[in-house]
């Protein structure tokens, strides 16, 4: 049945900011002006709330949108388990292993769409408690039913497009996503992704507690890092249907679900509020580093943090490590060797990442060095820094590597150490195995 759909002029229209209380209407006066939940709402819709927090979180950290829509989210039918549940979840066994783990690019599956392409690849704690975290591999090569929508009841999915572009129609309007661009959907919210350009593959950090933040910035100052005014949330567009069949999936509790409804669930004609999806051009982040010696703390290059109960502590910062200049003297340039507090995830979206020159750490693979996993530069890489001429050095050019970083001790599922195949064997062995010594004693006199 032809539905009717009314979208902006250019439907990829944005409005600014991060955290800031947005207001957008599909057509003038679909918004009611001066109470959120009027006896009739103008043109006949219905108000619905979509919490992001308890209604009892502080202002501070209270996030909610107010929906105007044409049938409300309620009207479906029950959810039922999902045949091609293909999701490995938080109920698989994790497996927490100190070594240095290092995966080769993930393949593209373009037999699936995008709910059937979430692969856990590693995690720590549980959607059920609201606390931790997953980390998905996706990879896709087919568009979303024309009348699917998923929605992850388990937490925000931070999306790293690595390879191929994304179209989405989210409850709240479209975002397009490429390469280079991450796209943040915060738990409940719908959406239905279809690929404009071919196949797709990335990676997702899903945070089960609370939302992503901005770090603060200090010393720093005012601006710098990622800056508040480049988060782009999408315009209100929507389309009018309620007669064909819709399927509505969702991963809860780690598990996929199907309801059906005889309703778009895209069909909100106006919204206000501060829980909204949005994306960001890592090409806009304002790299900051040392202009005198030494390596700073990765810290420094932190996009979004989704903070624990401990400040200073995240359950998981989206590090990025971006085209920079540097610049110090006397300073071994790359990562130091170190063994952390925290663990560390990394993915690569483009190009060479300057702390492995090596080799082994290619676009769409991935490392893994758990807590205290003792790690650092490559041999090959530690040979080029101390015996570099240091003059002011561009590096990073065309590349984009990026880190999960999280308190927990992130383990890895069947489908990360096994069915992948991916996992190199001898990582350890190539990378530090063949550090030499260059000890050398005090000369005597
Ligand atoms: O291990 C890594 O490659 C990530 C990293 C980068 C850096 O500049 C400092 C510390 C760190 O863990
Ligand atoms: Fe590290």
């Amino acid at each position: 049945m032809p539905v009717t759909a009314f979208t902006s002029p250019d439907k990829y229209t944005y409005q600014n900011g991060f955290q800031a209380y947005h207001e957008t209407e599909a057509f003038k006066g679909a918004l009611p002006i001066g109470a959120n939940s009027p006896q009739k709402p103008p043109y006949g819709l219905y108000a619905e709330k979509l919490s992001g927090t308890a209604f009892t979180a502080p202002r501070c950290e209270n996030l909610q949108t107010w929906l105007y829509r044409i049938i409300p989210a309620a009207a479906h039918s029950n959810f039922v388990p999902r045949q091609l549940d293909s999701a490995e979840n938080g109920h698989v066994k994790y497996h927490q292993i100190p070594n240095q783990l290092r995966w080769d690019p993930f393949d593209i599956d373009e037999s699936v769409d995008w709910p059937s392409s979430l692969k856990l690849v590693a995690g720590a704690g549980s959607p059920e408690l609201k606390d931790g975290l997953g980390i998905y591999i996706f990879s896709a090569g087919k568009d979303m039913g024309k009348n699917d929508a998923f929605y992850s009841s388990d937490g925000d999915f931070l999306i790293v497009p690595q390879h191929g572009d994304l179209d989405i129609q989210t409850e709240l309007g479209y975002i397009h996503a490429r390469p280079n661009e991450i796209v943040v959907i915060p738990r409940g919210i719908r959406y239905r992704v279809t690929l404009p350009a071919g196949p797709v593959r990335g990676y997702i950090l899903e945070l089960y507690k609370g939302h992503f933040q901005l770090p603060e910035l200090g010393p720093i100052g005012s601006n710098g890092l990622a800056n508040a005014r480049d988060f782009q949330a999408p315009v209100a567009a929507y389309d009018n249907d309620t007669i064909n069949e819709w399927t509505i999936v969702t991963k809860f509790g780690g598990r996929l679900f199907e309801a059906k409804q005889t309703h778009t669930p895209f069909d909100v004609v106006a919204w206000h509020g501060l829980y909204y999806p949005y994306k960001y051009d890592l090409g806009r982040f304002n790299v900051i580093g040392s202009t005198s010696y030494d390596h700073p703390d990765p810290s420094i290059y932190t996009v979004l943090t989704g903070p624990s109960d401990h400040v200073g502590t995240a359950i998981a910062d989206f590090v990025i490590f971006a085209p920079r200049w540097l610049v110090q003297e006397d300073t071994f340039r790359p990562p130091w060797y170190h063994r952390n507090n925290m663990s560390e995830f990394m993915g690569l979206i483009q190009g060479e990442y300057d702390a492995k020159t090596g080799g082994g750490f290619k676009p769409a693979g991935a490392s893994l060095h758990n807590i205290m996993s003792a790690h650092g530069p490559d041999a090959d890489t530690h040979e080029k820094a101390t015996n570099a001429d240091l003059k002011p050095q561009k590096v990073g050019i065309g590349s984009i590597a990026f880190m999960f970083e999280s308190c927990f001790m992130l383990g890895v599922t069947d489908w990360g150490l096994e069915t992948c195949q991916k996992v190199q064997k001898e990582y350890n062995k190539h990378s530090w195995e063949t550090l030499k010594s260059n000890f050398t004693l005090p000369t005597e006199g």
